[in-house]
């Protein structure tokens, strides 16, 4: 099959011998990263020591979200690197309902749990109702005060129309925070364009930053003044060296910050955007949709299995599957090389990343589950 990227894989440190299929949960390493590791450590942080604060350190929270941002179709001085996707939800939501007179908070039903855990907590905190509803039946009202959707379902792959949902919420007033966990990297988004209040996502996705790098935060212009997040730390004062008693919030993005920034993670991860000037967004999802039909077309009809995955265009880059044994499949398919995941109850996931994932991988990890099966 023809593959624009094909080029692209030979930038990653990856075993031919195992199919891996799990980069919508960690992905792979990028060879670059373990060089540049190895410099901050010995050279930066070895030589330089403190002075490394002033010579690349301080700033690099908003240089690699400015990098970021490029993926998302966000402008510079919008999007921060900081923290995980949890907090910065944390942050998103408490600033998205700061000073409203509505009622309540409504969420996907079938958002990702730490989301769900953690809108329940800032409803708690401000005396707002939590809402779950079905994304295709949100009922938004006048008393809605934001409304936090996931871009792509973790567990089905399922793709929301954002243009759609966002123009929704602001049709009622309310605000919308995306989670862009696993779309970020899969396909092009246009956050600027389409006047989303407020996004977080992780990196150590289709973003390949390594196993706990640094989560982002994206903070529109036009939102900044209003942005008062609850964790007001040094870092996201106006002027954070001047030690002042009294909290002033940096003007633009780096209110967003709260402590000091995780810089080893951060610069690997730095180091892993830079496969991203080899590719073009639109050539990674043309794949991606390659990629996850072919497997489909492969796996429907097995014995057992029924595809939850939508097999319209409203997908990011996983195949979820159900079996009544996922768990077990999961655990055999991994002995054979074939590296899947597993959520409860009964789904197995298998994730396609267009930058390194083959058509010939897709087959391999079809056939062996076919053979199991
Ligand atoms: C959709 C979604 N939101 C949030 C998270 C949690 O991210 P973090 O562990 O960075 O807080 C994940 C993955 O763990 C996720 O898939
Ligand atoms: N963040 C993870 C971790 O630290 C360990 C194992 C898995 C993860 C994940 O990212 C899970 C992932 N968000 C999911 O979609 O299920």
């Amino acid at each position: 099959m023809n593959d624009p990227l094909a080029h692209v894989r030979d930038l990653f440190d990856l075993d031919d011998d195992v199919v891996y299929l799990d980069g919508n949960s960690l992905g792979a390493p990028p060879r670059v990263v373990a060089e540049r590791v190895r410099e901050v450590v010995r050279e930066q942080w070895g030589r330089r020591l403190i002075r490394g604060w002033s010579e690349g350190w301080w700033e690099a929270p908003e240089r690699i979200g400015n990098r970021i941002g490029r993926l998302l179709g966000a402008a510079p001085g919008q999007v921060l690197v900081a923290d995980s996707t949890s907090v910065n939800l944390f942050k998103a939501l408490m600033a998205a309902v700061r000073n409203t007179d509505r009622a309540e908070i409504v969420v996907d039903a079938g958002t990702f749990p730490s989301d769900g855990y953690v809108a329940r907590s800032v409803a708690e905190l401000t005396g707002l109702a939590l809402r779950p509803a079905p994304p295709e039946d949100l009922d938004l009202r006048d008393t809605t005060a934001v409304v936090l959707l996931n871009h792509v379902d973790y567990r089905t792959g399922r793709l929301l129309d954002m243009a759609e949902l966002t123009a929704q919420a602001h049709a009622v007033g309310a605000k919308v925070v995306w989670d862009l966990c696993h779309s970020a990297g899969v396909l092009p988004i246009e956050l600027d364009a389409l006047g989303v209040d407020l996004a977080v996502g992780c990196t150590y996705k289709f973003l390949n930053g390594g196993p706990g790098s640094p989560a982002f935060i994206y903070v529109p212009r036009h939102g900044q003044a209003a942005f008062e997040q609850p964790l007001t730390g040094w870092t996201g004062h106006e002027v954070p060296f001047a030690m002042d008693p009294e909290y002033r919030p940096d003007p633009g993005v780096s209110r967003a910050r709260v402590g000091t920034p995780d810089i080893i993670s951060m610069l690997a991860l730095e180091a892993a955007l830079e496969v991203w000037d080899h590719v073009d967004l639109r050539d990674v999802r043309a794949k991606g949709l390659a990629l996850t039909a072919h497997f489909r077309s492969l796996v429907e009809g097995l014995p057992g299995i029924e595809v939850i995955t939508p097999a319209d265009e409203w997908r990011g880059h996983q195949v979820s599957l159900r079996h009544p044994d996922a768990d077990r499949l999961v655990e055999r398919l991994a002995e054979r090389q074939v590296i899947g995941d597993h959520r409860p109850p009964d789904v197995l996931r298998f994730g396609f990343a267009p930058l390194y994932n083959t058509f010939d991988e897709a087959t391999r990890a079809a056939t062996t589950l076919k053979e199991l099966l």
